[in-house]
């Protein structure tokens, strides 16, 4: 009775976070965000009215009414709206850091345009396109002294430390294979959503694909070296596009990963709505590690591990953790905020933050690691013989 109260708690306080007073010691960060998106409230809106260092003062839309009404829901002082938006938005000396959650195909222009304009840019994965895009936002982000992050919000949470630290000690033995799966049902995604649209960068690699390789590469902490074989499902209207991904990539030390990727899950017998799959497998020479909803933790989760015991190791020892807050991680050497109830984007920000403040956050992903990202998926489209996602036909106007 008390976990399933403990349940409904954290989850009513990760969508209603208690406002944090303004910082009177450390002026806050001004965000101006590039489209009224639909992952903008629990992304970053929610979250920085939880720190005390965050304000969401502006949003552009390229209809100034949905502009106007977004910021009404959601307390935003500064709106942009119409063809020129984005543009206003980057040229507003108030803003400090841009988020950029428009679709894929437009990461790349709109985050060079923004660092040129002198702003830090919080980046929705994937970072874009192609690694090249990638390659050259993170050079400039460098050459500008600004701060670039690809949005891999899954990261900066304590469960996924914890799984990382149990790989690391060696319990359940050298890695052998890696099963990570991020999937949902048919209907979730609509028909026209971006996901769908080849021109804006999507496909299911490009949307939970990126997230399943992401994770295989944190979890062997290693790059893959090819891929084995690829099974897709086609788009019936844009064959392009990948509906489902299902990939196996050979990895350094003969350690092999598998990614399962689906954006609309075929019903079973055509009528039943299949569940979500979102898992990380992780098999070892001595054992064996799950951890299950990776994605949103926050939620619900577990970290399952299971080693052989006994003489031949015929027996099993099983033992669940769940790690809501860094509280929960056992011998951690770092200094880690958090709250049970913290989403994982509450502690992305928490980084970002730190990072613009001159602290050292908790967790970080690496300009390296969001290249090396999109050079896996290039990898995976490559294989499975599909075009890579468009590159964008922007250059700076100096460039
Ligand atoms: N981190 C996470 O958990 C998640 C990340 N994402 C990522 O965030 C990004 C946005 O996803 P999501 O919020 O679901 O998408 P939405 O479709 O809700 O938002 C995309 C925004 O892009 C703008 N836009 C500009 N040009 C176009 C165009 N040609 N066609 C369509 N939209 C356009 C629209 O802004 P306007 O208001 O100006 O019309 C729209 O609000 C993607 O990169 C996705 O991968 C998505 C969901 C979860
Ligand atoms: O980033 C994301 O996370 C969760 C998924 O459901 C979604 O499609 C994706 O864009």
């Amino acid at each position: 009775m008390s976990s399933l109260f403990g349940f409904f708690k954290r989850v009513y306080t990760a969508f209603n976070p208690p406002a944090a007073p303004v910082s009177t010691e450390s002026t806050p960060i001004r965000f101006g965000i590039l489209g009224a998106a639909n992952i903008a409230p629990p992304a970053l809106i929610g979250p920085a009215k939880n720190h005390s260092e965050a304000t969401v003062y502006a949003v552009a839309a390229r209809d100034l009414g949905k502009a106007q009404a977004f910021a009404k829901k959601y307390g935003i002082e500064k709106t942009y709206g119409g063809l020129n938006a984005y543009e206003e938005l980057l040229n507003d000396p108030n803003i400090d850091a841009v988020y950029n959650p428009l679709p894929n195909g437009l990461h790349f222009e709109w985050t060079m345009k923004a660092l040129a304009a002198g702003k830090h840019v919080l980046l929705e994965k994937p970072s874009a396109d192609t690694s090249e895009e990638t390659k050259k936002m993170f050079e400039f982000a460098r050459e500008k002294g600004l701060i670039l992050l690809e949005a891999f919000h899954y990261r900066f949470h304590p469960a996924v430390h914890r799984t990382k630290q149990i790989l690391e000690s060696g319990e359940i033995g050298a890695i052998k294979s890696v099963e990570v799966s991020l999937a949902v049902p048919k209907g979730i995604v609509k028909s026209d959503d971006i996901r769908f649209n080849y021109q804006l960068g999507g496909g299911s690699l490009m949307d939970m694909g990126c997230y399943t390789l992401n994770c295989a590469r944190f979890l062997t902490s290693s790059e893959p070296t090819s891929v084995i074989s690829t099974s897709t499902i086609p788009l019936s209207s844009d064959p392009k596009v990948d509906v489902g991904t299902t990939a196996t990539l050979a990895f350094p030390s003969d350690v092999t990963a598998t990614i399962i990727c689906n954006l609309a899950l075929a019903p079973t017998l055509g009528f039943i709505p299949q569940k979500p799959k979102v898992w990380a497998k992780v098999v070892g020479e001595n054992g064996e590690l799950t951890l299950y909803q990776f994605v949103l933790p926050t939620l619900y989760h577990y970290i399952e591990v299971s080693t052989r015991s006994g003489r031949g190791g015929k027996g099993m020892n099983k033992r669940t953790e769940k790690v809501y807050s860094p509280r929960d991680i056992k011998d951690s050497d770092k200094e880690w905020k958090g709250e049970d109830w913290w989403t994982t984007y509450r502690y992305q920000l928490e980084a970002f933050i730190d990072k613009l403040k001159g602290r050292t956050p908790a967790a970080w992903v690496s300009a390296e690691d969001s290249i090396a990202n999109l050079k896996a998926i290039e990898m995976v489209y490559k294989k499975a013989g599909l075009p890579l996602r468009p590159a964008s036909e922007f250059k700076l106007p100096d460039a």
